[in-house]
């Protein structure tokens, strides 16, 4: 969840002097920044610092990190005809390359220490980064492609699918631990979108990506999947092949628990409530863990964390888990 990212100010110093996309072609840049808050604090994994939008540019897009305005592509994707800019026979083995060489070196750095996540961003998801040019309040361009032009729709996203199961497998022949799949602007769609031009892909990278490895005789590896604010679909979520849902903090963790089936939950406290006092986030941190129970959750914000956070406030927060998921485990034991 963004943990490496933007607040620290060990990034910062980095990203002066480094363009943000260098620094993620970079395995040993990219590296040092995984790295850092596992030195800082008592993380349970590392996320391997890279970004969703390096499958667009492997297709043949440009994209561009601006100051002030997050991640921009100068030339985005207008109308179906531009499709055919898409570089679809893409071999990522080469062309992302950089992301494989940062995970094993992570892997090595780690020495065992943590467990390492790799990544990438769901079909649904880059093709709305990818029709906007960037980041939108409303992803009415994205969203107009679903009504006007659903067929196009389905091939943008089967063309985009069909990379990030390769991708993923990549990641974990590199030696990614865990793989999260990030469809964050699931928020836009209601269910019967989400369930048409979202679902269905989600459901073939799960199954992509366990067939693959498979079929290469590697072990499996635990699959997040992430479609935030998709309170409407959390049942269905729980049964198209990950191990774990991640939840927005805008689900009760009570209602996460009861529509999900056999899932591990991880999430979901408010990022905001990084801004309260140590003491206060502790208490809610305790609060989670009562509501959600300390098996089979992945204790975690509900999205990532922002740049004006404080760090020490950050550290609050994951002393507080440890802490209270200890003494309730302990609790639990002396009651059996
Ligand atoms: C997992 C991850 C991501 N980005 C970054 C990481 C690395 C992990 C880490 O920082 O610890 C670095 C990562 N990526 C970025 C930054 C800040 C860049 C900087 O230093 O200026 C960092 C640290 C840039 C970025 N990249 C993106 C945005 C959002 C733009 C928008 O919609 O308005 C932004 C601001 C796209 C992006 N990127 C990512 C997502 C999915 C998670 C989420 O919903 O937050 C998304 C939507 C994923």
């Amino acid at each position: 969840m963004r943990q490496a990212g933007r607040y620290l100010p060990e990034f910062k110093a980095m990203r002066a002097e480094h363009d943000f996309f260098k620094v993620c072609q970079t395995p040993e840049l990219a590296c040092e920044i995984t790295l850092q808050p596992i030195r800082r604090f008592e993380l349970d994994a590392a996320i391997i610092f890279s970004d969703i939008l390096v499958i667009p540019q492997a297709l043949g897009l440009e994209v561009i990190m601006v100051p002030g305005k997050g991640p921009t592509f100068p030339d985005p994707i207008n109308t179906p005809e531009d499709l055919k800019r898409l570089n679809e026979s893409v071999d990522v083995s080469t062309s992302l390359k950089y992301v494989f060489d940062a995970i094993t070196l992570t892997r090595h750095k780690l020495e065992g220490k943590v467990p390492l996540i790799g990544f990438a961003g769901a079909p649904w998801t880059l093709m709305g980064y990818c029709i906007e040019g960037g980041g939108s309040p409303t992803h009415a361009k994205s969203k107009r492609w679903l009504y006007a032009h659903p067929e196009e729709s389905h091939r943008f996203l089967s063309i985009l699918t069909r990379v990030i199961i390769d991708y993923l497998i990549q990641q974990v022949l590199a030696g990614a631990q865990l793989l999260q799949v990030f469809d964050s602007n699931a928020e836009r769609l209601g269910y019967d979108t989400f369930m048409t031009f979202a679902l269905p892909y989600l459901q073939q990278i799960a199954s992509g990506v366990k067939e693959g490895l498979k079929q290469k005789g590697v072990q499996l590896v635990p699959m997040i999947v992430f479609a935030k604010g998709a309170n409407y679909a959390l049942k269905e979520l729980s049964e198209i092949g990950y191990d774990v849902v991640q939840l927005s903090w805008t689900v009760r963790p009570e209602q996460a628990r009861h529509e999900t089936t056999d899932v591990t939950l991880q999430g979901n406290l408010d990022p905001c409530a990084m801004y309260a006092s140590p003491d206060r986030i502790g208490e809610l941190v305790l609060q989670m863990l009562k509501e959600f129970g300390t098996q089979k959750l992945i204790a975690n914000l509900g999205h990532g964390v922002y740049p004006d956070f404080n760090p020490d406030h950050v550290k609050a927060f994951i002393d507080a888990v440890h802490h209270h998921s200890e003494q309730l485990n302990s609790l639990s034991e002396d009651n059996s």
